[in-house]
């Protein structure tokens, strides 16, 4: 049976909340304290940011290009891929994000302020790198912040030519699909912008059935941790790393009902 376009109902009501999104509001829900505690490793944010540090501190994966899906406004999931790549190329369906991220691009006033995030990692790089050097690399190296849906076979409208090197999505898919198979057929489309032998790198929630940002209340398809190794399997990767983060009450603040982080690198087989 070939998979069933997804039910109008659905993608229009995803789509209908998407408009409702508020950047600045998903920013202050999620990355400043008390989530973005940097106080601790026991926190999310170090740990997201000490998932990807250690992932990319073995130099393994590296290359000209690596494609960020659903970037949304954010820039803290570039900051040890920034090191390893000539070009940075960050996607989002929302042209209000896509904005903020440019605005960040160009160093304009006003924009979200990630000093203490590329302070942290920088720390954790160990390295005794200026946070302004690593800052000013990323702006060097995000050269593009296209539109993306990744409910489209082609999600950029066109394939990436030459495809990347490298994919990173963060928090992205499951939050824009209304069930598993919708999931599964995102990453699959996500995946087909990545070249063979590419790595891929994920960070999403666990059990997470809705989050809110602003006026929007979206949708969320819970995931267990077997849901997103099917999901990277039958979309034809090899596993290399899992990793989960249960979500401390602390950080349960209401603005969604997500129960841990999970953080996957994953590698497309090398051209058959
Ligand atoms: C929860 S936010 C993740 C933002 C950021 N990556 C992070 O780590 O916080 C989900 C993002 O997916 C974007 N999005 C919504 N529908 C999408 C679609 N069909 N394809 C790709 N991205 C979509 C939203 O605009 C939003 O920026
Ligand atoms: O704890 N965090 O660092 C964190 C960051 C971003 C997001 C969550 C948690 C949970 N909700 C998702 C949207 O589905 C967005």
């Amino acid at each position: 049976m070939p998979p069933q376009p997804l039910a109008m109902s659905s993608l229009a009501a995803l789509r209908e909340g998407y408009e409702r999104f508020d950047p600045r509001a998903y920013l202050q829900n999620n990355y400043l304290p008390p989530r973005a505690d940097f106080s601790s490793e026991e926190f999310v944010v170090p740990w997201k940011l000490r998932c990807l540090a250690e992932t990319f501190a073995s130099g393994e994966i590296c290359g000209r290009t690596l494609i960020d899906v659903g970037s949304g406004p954010t820039i803290y999931q570039l900051l040890s891929a920034c090191d390893h790549f000539e070009e940075i190329v960050a996607t989002d369906y929302l042209a209000v994000n896509r904005e903020e991220l440019g605005r960040w691009a160009r160093g304009e006033p006003g924009t979200f302020d990630w000093s203490p995030f590329i302070q942290h990692v920088c720390k954790i790089e160990g390295r005794g790198e200026p946070w302004q050097e690593k800052e000013r690399r990323l702006r060097g190296r995000l050269r593009r912040i296209l539109p993306i849906d990744v409910h489209r076979p082609d999600p950029l409208g066109a394939p990436l030519r030459p495809p990347a090197d490298a994919l990173l999505s963060a928090f992205c898919l499951e939050a824009v699909s209304p069930d598993l198979a919708a999931f599964a057929r995102a990453l699959a489309h996500a995946g087909s912008l990545l070249r063979p032998g590419g790595h891929a790198l994920l960070l999403g929630a666990l059990g997470e059935s809705f989050y809110l940002a602003g006026a929007a209340r979206l949708p969320v398809v819970p995931l267990a941790e077997d849901d997103v190794r099917a999901a990277l399997a039958g979309a034809g990767f090899a596993l290399r790393d899992f990793r989960s983060y249960a979500m401390p009450p602390a950080l349960r603040t209401g603005v969604d009902d997500v129960d841990g982080v999970f953080f996957a690198h994953a590698q497309k087989p090398p051209e058959a």
